[in-house]
């Protein structure tokens, strides 16, 4: 598994930077330091609604004793007048305003009787409370965003803050998912015997979009190489990778083989499910071919496809994070292949367990779409008993 896994990160392209306009830029990576063109706040300004005052004026206001001042104006978030007050004056101020010149401190509005001439203050503020000084934030010239940053709401947040409309990143790959297989019809059609619906195609179309890709699902193939080999080509033009399911075992019939033997490298990787793998490049566009068994598709996408996906956009090639888990029951698994087994993780006193499926076969869909992590068992056990601490994938959602 490895070094199919480490053949694929050293194949696979980097992809290229785009000058991305803010919307069409999440998900994608930055491919530049970004720094800040001004101070953020870009000017001191108030954090509460009140009246803009000099502190010393209002040091030895109280309910008892309250202080009044004179109210020359209003400032608001947006004014862009310049203004300034002196001892004994004072403006209404609203959140996010420019202070005026000459004040020193924001009292907010509950601490007053609100007046609009005069205003009458009950309690002190020390000079600088309640005002948010420029470059608090960011100082200008302070880069606030490295390259490598997948862009995510916050990101693209802080870029709209900094003034940037357009930013280079590389962009989520674009992914075409091909089911090859003569027995296979679109979901909402009538089968005939021996027929069976594309699930592959939809499932792996979404693990693409899970994993940070753009999945392109594409009507499954008959299993004729001729057909499969222009499919694939035609693709080409609009995709950054490529995913094939089925055909790529031992069966007479096994077309994706057939069809890029040349091409791609096939092999038997020491893992279950997901023996059969193939990997390449196809005028320089990696193609995974994937078993065509639903449970083995899904499992090579989420240990080859999605670290490869990472890597395309400059991003450490990372499997998901694991957590660890008591197991409930027994497992055996046979030695010399690293097991991913289906199971569910349960949170109880005693920290995590993960309850195996009973359906392990790798046709067997419906344990994989209850579960919601899988078990990894180390190629060199044959047995994992209840109660062991194992490692366990959540898979993403
Ligand atoms: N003699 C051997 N036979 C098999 C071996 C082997 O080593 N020797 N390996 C087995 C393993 S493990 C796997 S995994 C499968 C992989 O087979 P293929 O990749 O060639 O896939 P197919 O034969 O085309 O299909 C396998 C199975 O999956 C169903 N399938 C295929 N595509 C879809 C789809 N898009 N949606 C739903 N189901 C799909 C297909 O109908 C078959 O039942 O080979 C074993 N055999
Ligand atoms: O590896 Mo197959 O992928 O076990 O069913």
């Amino acid at each position: 598994m490895d070094e199919h896994l480490d053949q694929i990160l050293k194949t696979v392209p980097l992809l290229a930077p785009l000058d991305l306009a803010l919307p069409e830029a999440q998900g994608a990576v930055l491919a530049e330091p970004v720094s800040a063109p001004v101070p953020l706040p870009p000017f001191d300004n108030s954090a509460m609604d009140g009246y803009a005052v000099v502190a010393a004026d209002v040091a030895a206001a109280s309910p008892a004793a309250p202080v009044t001042l004179s109210v020359i104006g209003d400032v608001t978030a947006g004014d862009t007048g310049i203004c300034a007050i002196r001892p004994g004056l004072c403006t209404r101020i609203m959140t996010g305003a420019p202070i005026p010149a000459g004040a020193d401190a924001v009292v907010p509005v509950e601490w007053t009787d609100g007046g609009t001439v005069t205003v009458r203050i009950t309690r002190p503020v020390p000079p600088g409370r309640h005002i948010r000084r420029a470059g608090e934030d960011v100082r200008a010239g302070q880069v606030v965003l490295q390259p490598g940053v997948r862009l995510g709401a916050t990101q693209l947040g802080m870029l709209a803050a900094l003034g940037r409309a357009r930013v280079s990143a590389r962009p989520k790959p674009r992914v075409v998912v091909l089911s090859t297989g003569d027995e296979l019809r679109e979901p909402g059609t009538t089968l005939a015997p021996g027929q069976i619906w594309d699930s592959n195609g939809f499932m792996l179309t979404a693990a693409v979009n899970e994993a940070g890709g753009v999945g392109f699902r594409e009507t499954s193939l008959a299993d004729a190489p001729e057909e499969v080999l222009t499919a694939l080509r035609e693709q080409l033009t609009r995709a950054d990778a490529i995913i094939t399911t089925g055909g790529v075992s031992m069966g007479a019939r096994d077309v994706v083989k057939e069809a890029l033997s040349g091409t791609l490298t096939f092999a038997k990787v020491a893992m279950r499910p997901g023996k059969p793998q193939g990997f390449g490049l196809l005028d320089g566009v990696p193609v995974f071919t994937l078993p065509g068994n639903p449970v083995s598709a899904y499992v090579s996408f989420q240990v080859f496809v999605r670290p490869a996906l990472q890597a395309m956009q400059g991003l450490p090639p990372q499997p998901p994070p694991t957590v660890t888990a008591a197991l409930t029951e027994d497992v055996r698994s046979p030695a010399g292949l690293r097991h991913y087994l289906r199971a569910r993780l349960t949170h109880g006193p005693q920290g995590l367990s993960a309850v195996p499926a009973q359906a392990q076969g790798s046709h067997q869909m419906s344990a994989l779409a209850s579960a919601d992590a899988l078990i990894v068992v180390p190629e060199e056990r044959d047995v994992l008993r209840a109660g062991e601490v194992v490692e366990v994938w959540p898979l993403p959602r």
